[in-house]
């Protein structure tokens, strides 16, 4: 274990302000060391700018309760927004306390965590412990079929309700905590409104969609995805978060083993989630959130920034400590970040220095069209690898957009140039067919009562199930009040037996497939093998390449989906691990079913130490929560990462990226196009402050060298329309004290230059031959 005193030591020292709230702190002595060294019992939030290393001051407050405080690892709760912050943190929380004790520690997105205690507790809250997660992509499925029976109605009166926006409106009030009930009957209240009352409510700005007919089959819609999902015995994403809120509010006990909870970016957490931290916190009271309000730009997604007000209030003692020193960009970068955001006279004033030099002054350029933008973009990429003198390479580059349908100039510009290049918030790797497909089979495994896994592969590969076939099973199941895999399986076993035969037959490959499977997966067996055995049982390879032109890099993405499977299973806690091997090991020994069925009641027994010595016996059975399936299938449907690891790889690529996707992240250089109105913000936008916080992220993500450019007038539905500079950057252009904060002249990034960024992106400095030589290339 690593000496954390000395690693404490090592922080650098930074100027302590007190809060602005009530709870002032005084100290001489680092901020982050006391932020790191907080009275445990004390609640806290550490406040604190872009760049000012908040995940490593929250690692180390982990290692410093465990280490110094004492509490036992597996009674601290630790949420991240990502996956990969959640890894990242496991990987310095490895080297400060080791691999044990990290193990032990809950930790993971909000909706992982629920996801690992509602499979304990499902009784609790009355769902099946193999519930499936369905993900975006299902739920519109579900909502689309839903919707079908209204299209007319709608199409008379005009009105364009998509599948889409039904998704968007019913997780928005979701996340407010709202029920079906809860919505019915908020439009039956906005319905009983005189006309008076309705039009005083509209004068105020306060439009509705739950209201009138729209409403009603909103709400209509609502209920019945609902019950869909609870007869399919899943939950969406949003799910996981109100069924973990009920029972983290009504059941003590899922939460008594917490002494402390931990919650990294804060400023993002909605109403759902700060109530499953006030939950998860009751029993001890402690607290520390770390994050920046700044930095908040997921209000789309029902991020409350006033999150922080109510800490305030449910933990009256709460103390606040903010982090003023910025490790990641040049003063310069700093100051036109700093005059960008200042512009919103209502935030919680904050102040941000760096140690680092002053550096070349950012660009701000114009241009006539977005192709002549981005080919500046592609030019100027090259242009500053030659004359850094190779110090920068590909993979240093970012180009930050808005939106992602900006991106098409920017690749062709850079395709011209031969510049390689990746988008990073493409298409998500689990949201692939291929990779979909396989684990709608292994959904399917876990629980046969998933309706949308049936749908998908009941007829991949082809095996001449039509859509009547489908209907005819599906109606049947609804009838018997089974789920349609059910139903076929019962077809097969001639439980059913008014179906013809030629329709059982073409059925019995897909049931004896998934019974295959269900044997290997009911003995414990790693997921990677199961994944093998499902494209082997199916001949997968063979469907892709008959139906898929780019079969081959599908065929790899199944391969990564594997790998993937394998670094799940090297994580799995000790109990399910024990259990994978134990199948391997019987499917070595070739024993029978008996020994099969032994070993299960075994884990049984087992399972349950998830908290500590507190399990109870003959709990166990009940609480058969994870099987080595459900924690891939878990971890595959509750990633956030965008690429495969293979993408993450290759880093010499110039990256083209989304601002909101780019959160989190730093590169060398960053170049923002179209800043722009309409743009920045964006005309969608219902909150201009989210905005100009948004492009706040965008500028601060850059290192040393930062690039804002716009547009005379851009392509818009077919149509050159004139454009003018985002206001956020013409105020500061026009403002005499913050106008030299740019520059339109390129950097010549002459010797000073180089030092500095060789020291702020900690690289060697070039020699001058070198420079002159790539130059002269
Ligand atoms: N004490 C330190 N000394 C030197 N460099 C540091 C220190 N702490 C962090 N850094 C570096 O500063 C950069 C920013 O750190 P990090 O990404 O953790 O900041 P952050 O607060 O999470 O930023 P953001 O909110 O913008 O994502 C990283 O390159 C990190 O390695």
């Amino acid at each position: 274990m690593a000496d954390l005193n000395a690693l404490l030591g090592e922080l650098n020292p930074a100027q302590l302000r007190g809060s602005s709230r009530t709870h002032h702190i005084v100290s001489s002595r680092s901020s982050r060391l006391v932020a790191v060294q907080h009275p445990l019992q004390v609640p806290l939030q550490i406040l604190a700018g872009p760049g000012s290393g908040k995940t490593k001051v929250l690692t180390m407050r982990i290692a410093h309760l465990i280490t110094n405080c004492y509490l036992p690892p597996w009674s601290l709760c630790a949420v991240t927004f990502t996956n990969k912050a959640a890894n990242e943190m496991r990987e310095r929380l490895v080297k400060l306390i080791g691999k044990d004790n990290t193990a032990q520690i809950k930790m993971g997105t909000f909706h992982a965590l629920c996801a690992k205690f509602l499979r304990k507790y499902s009784r609790v809250v009355g769902i099946e412990g193999n519930f499936t997660v369905c993900d975006a992509d299902e739920s519109k499925k579900i909502i689309a079929k839903l919707l079908k029976p209204y299209k007319d109605t709608l199409s008379n009166k005009n009105i364009t309700l998509k599948e889409n926006s039904i998704v968007g409106i019913i997780s928005k009030v979701k996340a407010k905590g709202w029920t079906a009930d809860d919505a019915r009957r908020h439009v039956e209240e906005r319905n009983a409104e005189t006309p008076q009352q309705r039009k005083a409510r509209l004068e105020k700005g306060k439009n509705d969609l739950w209201e009138g007919e729209i409403g009603e089959i909103l709400a209509e819609i609502y209920k019945s995805y609902e019950k869909t999902l609870r007869d399919s015995n899943s939950l969406d994403f949003d799910d996981l978060l109100v069924f973990g809120v009920k029972l983290f509010a009504q059941h003590a006990k899922a939460s008594s083993w917490c002494r402390h909870v931990l919650v990294d970016e804060y400023q993002d957490t909605n109403i759902m989630q700060y109530d499953l931290m006030k939950h998860i916190a009751r029993a001890s009271q402690c607290v520390t959130i770390v994050g920046d309000p700044d930095q908040s730009i997921y209000g789309w997604r029902s991020a409350e920034v006033e999150n922080l007000a109510k800490m305030e209030r449910d933990f009256p003692t709460t103390q606040q400590i903010h982090l003023e020193q910025n490790y990641r960009s040049t003063s310069s970068i700093l100051a036109l970040s700093m005059a960008i955001v200042s512009q919103d006279k209502g935030r919680i004033q904050k102040t941000l220095h760096t140690a680092h030099p002053k550096g070349p002054v950012p660009v701000l350029r114009i241009f006539p069209i977005e192709q002549v933008e981005a080919a500046f973009v592609a030019a100027e990429i090259k242009r500053l690898v030659a004359y850094s003198g190779g110090m920068f390479n590909w993979g240093d580059f970012v180009v930050l957009l808005r939106y992602n349908a900006h991106s098409r100039a920017i690749e062709n510009a850079l395709q011209k140039e031969r510049i390689p290049n990746r988008v990073l918030a493409g298409q998500k790797f689990f949201e692939r067919m291929e990779i979909k497909d396989v684990l709608a089979y292994l959904q399917l495994v876990d629980n046969p009562q998933f309706t949308p896994a049936f749908l998908r592969v009941v007829n991949v590969p082809a095996r001449a199930v039509g859509e009547k076939t489908v209907h005819q099973i599906t109606l049947r199941a609804e009838e018997l009040k089974i789920s349609p895999m059910q139903v076929v399986e019962r077809i097969i076993d001639g439980k059913i037996p008014d179906v013809k035969p030629p329709v059982k037959k073409k059925l019995f490959p897909f049931v004896d497939t998934l019974r295959i499977l269900r044997k290997h997966a009911n003995a414990g067996i790693a997921p990677s093998k199961l994944v093998n055995a499902v494209v082997d049982t199916i001949n997968y390879a063979d469907h892709l390449r008959k139906t898929q032109p780019d079969c081959d890099s599908r065929w790899d993405n199944v391969q990564e989906l594997v790998n993937f499977a394998s670094e799940v299973e090297g994580s799995a806690p000790d109990d399910v691990a024990r259990r994978m091997h134990r199948a391997d090991d019987d499917i070595h020994k070739e024993k029978g079913d008996e020994s099969e069925e032994e070993s299960e009641e075994e884990w049984a027994d087992e399972v349950d130490e998830f908290d500590g010595d507190q399990a109870q016996p003959g709990q166990a059975r009940a609480a058969r929560g994870d099987t080595p399936l459900r924690l891939f299938l878990q971890a595959s449907m509750l990633s956030t990462d965008t690429e495969t690891p293979e993408e993450e790889k290759s880093q010499a690529k110039v990256t083209i990226s989304t601002c909101h996707a780019a959160k989190g992240l730093e590169w060398p250089v960053v170049m923002i196009p179209a800043v722009e109105c309409g743009v920045f913000p964006s005309t969608r936008a219902e909150d201009t402050a989210e905005e100009r916080r948004l492009l706040y992220v965008a500028c601060t993500r850059a290192q040393s060298l930062l690039y804002l450019t716009h547009t005379e007038s851009r392509m818009m539905s077919g149509e050159y329309k004139p454009q003018t500079i985002s206001p956020y950057v013409g105020a500061v252009r026009t403002d005499p004290q913050t106008k030299d904060l740019f520059t339109e002249t390129l950097p010549a990034l002459p010797l000073e230059d180089r030092k500095t960024i060789a020291t702020v992106i900690n690289r060697p400095l070039p020699e001058e031959i070198e420079v002159v030589r790539l130059v002269a290339e």
